[in-house]
């Protein structure tokens, strides 16, 4: 059967930092180290002070050995959740919808040609009546 595992952000997990209420981010899980503390060889500053951040680097530098790596499983509570940003919203625009306003800003620039092509053939007009 599928287990379900716990997620917390890091949000979440970096408000339980004091010595009552202990909790460290170590390689995306997190680990509840309240009860452990006290007996941690390394001190509990080192765990206090590795609260409310990813705490990965801190424990590979202290050279855990295999034993610890064991030892801290009892306390893992969850995984830390690292959904992805949300995608920002992106805005359909409609190339048709544009269109009547790219046509009335056209005419609006342009409507001198026709008025333009109009005039003249009415006087060329005019002037080959009169020749004839
Ligand atoms: C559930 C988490 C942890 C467990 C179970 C744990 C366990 C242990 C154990 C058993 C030792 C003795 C040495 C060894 O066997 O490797 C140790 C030492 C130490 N730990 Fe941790 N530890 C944890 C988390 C951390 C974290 C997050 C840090 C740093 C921020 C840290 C820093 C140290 C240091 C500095 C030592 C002393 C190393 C030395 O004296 O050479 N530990 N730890």
């Amino acid at each position: 059967m599928p287990t379900l595992t716990k997620l917390y952000t890091m949000e979440e997990a970096s408000e339980h930092n004091t010595a009552e209420d202990c909790w460290v981010v170590i390689d995306g899980k997190v680990y509840d180290v309240s009860s452990y503390l006290d007996e941690h060889p390394g001190g509990d500053d080192v765990l206090i002070r590795a609260t409310g951040k990813d705490a990965t680097d801190e424990f590979e530098d202290a050279g855990h050995s295999k034993d610890a790596r064991e030892q801290m499983e009892q306390f893992c509570i969850g995984e830390l959740d690292v959904a992805p940003p949300p995608i920002p919203e992106l805005e359909i625009v409609s190339k048709k919808k544009d269109l009547p306003q790219k046509v009335l800003n056209f005419t609006k620039q342009y409507w001198f040609v026709p008025v333009a092509v109009v005039g003249i053939s009415v006087v060329l007009g005019i002037l080959f009546q009169r020749k004839k």
